[in-house]
């Protein structure tokens, strides 16, 4: 046989991890980060390739916890660019007679602090990609239908959030929680009985309150028991608050941040370290209307 070189190489690819920072002093605020993490190792595996030989693989399951462990091993916020020279260096530490190389792509999602009654929430944080929704219908008579909305208005809490109490049976395998990150991307329709003064200017009040109602006041919050009790206080405040808007269709789904679990390294269920997961997502919707 001619002779032959393989270059290879293995790691995982997109590894989401969310990094919580809850502070160290009671009523302070959290800091998070959603960091999406590639990993890909140069190690001396040529066997496993030519002979069957797995030895000396770095499973890329052991790959993707270590991504998880290093983020918890962060005790301070760190910078994407820091973390990443740390989780590099950490394969050819750990590993110094395999691992010869590493490389580590990521990018962090732009969550970014709310802000609510003027002032930063202490634990709320938005996405800035919503989009303003409408739809006109004309009917015969010449009168133009006017319906509004938001849609990707994505919200997360870190805490004041938790779900307990739901029916059991022998499919049910979820705990109840009083602690829990609550994150969705909102989808809100709301119809007008009459004309409001300024069609922008209730868009962007509707959206404050739905926001303001989600997050509660800035440094307390307010406790959410579950999506369905939260959605529906939201559909009530912005009833009460615009008597022009007659019924408001609200689309939350539950947008799942899993707590990780590796005892073995000090990860521990429900404390810092998440992976954000986008399916499968809870589905909750509901219309909230006036009765005439
Ligand atoms: O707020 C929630 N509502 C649910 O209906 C539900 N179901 C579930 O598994 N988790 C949650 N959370």
């Amino acid at each position: 046989m001619a002779e032959e070189e393989l270059e290879h190489q293995h790691g995982k690819a997109r590894v989401r991890v969310a990094r919580l920072w809850r502070s160290k002093v009671d009523g302070q605020p959290h800091y998070l980060v959603e960091w999406n993490v590639s990993v890909s190792l140069i190690s001396k595996v040529l066997p496993a390739f030519t002979e069957g030989d797995n030895s000396n693989i770095v499973a890329t399951d052991t790959i993707k916890n270590t991504v998880y462990a290093v983020a918890k091993e962060c005790t301070e916020r760190l910078s994407p660019e820091d973390y990443g020279v740390r989780l590099g260096k950490h394969f050819l530490t750990t590993y110094p007679e395999i691992v010869t190389g590493s490389k580590i792509t990521l990018f962090e999602k732009p969550w970014e602090r709310v802000t609510v009654n003027g002032q930063l929430h202490d634990h709320g944080y938005k996405l800035g990609s919503e989009k303003h929704t409408v739809e006109v219908v004309v009917k015969s008579d010449g009168e133009a239908e006017v319906t509004s909305g938001v849609s990707e208005l994505s919200l997360l809490k870190t805490t004041q959030s938790g779900f307990e109490g739901f029916f059991r049976d022998k499919y049910t395998i979820l705990s109840d929680t009083r602690e829990r990150m609550l994150a969705s991307a909102v989808r809100a329709v709301w119809s007008y009985s009459t004309k409001p003064a300024d069609y922008q200017k209730t868009y962007e009040e509707v959206k404050d309150v739905l926001v303001t109602t989600f997050f509660g006041p800035p440094h307390e919050g307010v406790y959410s028991p579950s999506v369905q009790k939260t959605l529906y206080e939201m559909a009530q405040a912005v009833l009460a608050r615009f008597p022009e808007i007659d019924s408001i269709y609200l689309n939350m789904p539950n947008i799942h941040f899993l707590p990780v679990n590796m005892p073995t390294v000090g990860v521990k269920l429900g404390d810092d370290v998440f992976t954000p997961t986008d399916e499968p997502h809870g589905t909750i919707e509901a219309r909230l209307s006036r009765k005439h």
